[in-house]
């Protein structure tokens, strides 16, 4: 890939940022620096093209109070959405407004800490509970991506980070809400299977479940066509939740084109992950996503992974499998498969592939 022209003093040598926010608040940047120079805006060859499209919305209210008629219908559309997208905007939540902003604002003022505050949660390892980086793993690529973020495990032990005050408190209950509506979310995808939500408890054992939740900051870009917020990947759980702050950025792959995600105003997106896919013996498959970065605005987002336990090894569902439907994948220990996703480079599928028996039906 060819760089990009920079001006001469970009030329002189210095110690790479350790964040994309302390480079774009150090000094007014005319140019993106060589190492997050990660497209080509010359090479159009291979460059699928970006549409708009209308994303499947699922009502939330119906799953939960609806009549039985409502809930098997909103089911049966949930159902729809995972196989035909992998990818859904969900409105009727319940979740308050003031906590969503709440939760972005504290996520905001963590990020807004001075460097060294925030380097105390530099961590090294996928296993530490609190990780504060830049890119994705700088050990493994050769380039940079234009987002920083804080990765906190909030289940089933909570952690947090000691600053800012509020973020303890905020996190906390945003994602008790967030994981509610998870496990809801779940038992209605589990039932548009045709299986027991009992099955889906005990077979990932869900009441320790692994939860995850992220933040991701991706400060204005001076050049964005050079620049890649995340590349395309999936996301290993069973389950994304992602709330964005009004800032668009984030685009799915479907039927072979990348789609402009425009949330409703108060909705949250959804998306498919690894584990639905694998549980799902394939019916329902995991979504390429990726993050544009822009020259105007910070783009942030925050996401909730909802996935089985760390120690549970998970396999495709038996009532999933048959002559016709061979098993897709073999199990794994899901702490195994977040290793290996979160020590390799992030493309695509992966480390999903790594564990596919057949190629996709
Ligand atoms: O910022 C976004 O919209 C996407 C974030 C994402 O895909 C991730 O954190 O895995
Ligand atoms: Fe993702």
């Amino acid at each position: 890939m060819a760089p990009p022209t920079l001006p001469h003093s970009s030329l002189i040598p210095s110690p790479p940022p350790n964040s994309v926010k302390e480079l774009t608040d150090a000094a007014s940047l005319r140019s993106v620096p060589p190492q997050y120079a990660t497209r080509n805006p010359d090479n159009t060859i291979g460059i699928e093209p970006i549409i708009q499209e209308e994303i499947p919305t699922v009502d939330f209210s119906l799953l939960t109070e609806g009549t039985p008629e409502q809930r098997s219908q909103v089911v049966h559309h949930l159902g729809k959405a995972c196989e035909e997208w992998g990818f859904f905007m969900v409105v009727n939540h319940g979740i308050p407004e003031r906590l969503r902003e709440a939760m972005l604002d504290s996520m905001k003022e963590f990020f807004d800490q001075m460097e060294e505050e925030k380097g105390e949660y530099a961590g090294k390892h996928v296993t530490d509970p609190i990780r504060y980086g830049t890119s994705f793993n700088l050990t493994v690529e050769d380039v940079r991506y234009w987002r920083d973020y804080l990765k906190v495990f909030v289940h089933p032990v909570f952690y947090s980070p000691a600053k800012p005050p509020s973020f303890r408190e905020i996190s906390k209950e945003y994602t008790a809400c967030t994981r509610a509506m998870g496990m809801e979310l779940l038992r209605g995808i589990w039932e548009s299977l045709g299986l027991e939500e009992n099955d889906m408890t005990k077979a990932l054992d869900l009441h320790s479940c692994f939860h995850l939740l992220g933040g991701n900051i991706y400060p204005p870009c001076p050049q964005p066509e050079l620049a890649t917020g995340l590349p395309a990947h999936s996301d290993y759980g069973l389950l994304t939740i992602l709330l964005q702050n009004g800032v668009n950025g984030l685009q799915v792959k479907h039927s072979g084109n990348w789609v402009r995600v425009e949330p409703l105003p108060n909705s949250f997106l959804v998306n498919i992950g690894d584990h639905m896919e694998i549980v799902s013996n394939g019916r329902y498959k995991s979504v390429l996503h990726r993050a544009e970065v822009n020259s105007q605005s910070t783009r942030m987002s925050i996401t909730s992974a909802v996935a089985p336990s760390l120690d549970t090894i998970v396999e495709p569902a038996s009532q999933l499998v048959s002559d016709e439907h061979p098993v897709m994948f073999r199990g794994m220990r899901f702490g195994e498969f977040l290793e290996l996703q979160q020590a390799n480079r992030l493309k695509e599928k992966s480390i999903l592939d790594f564990i596919r028996l057949h190629a996709e039906w």
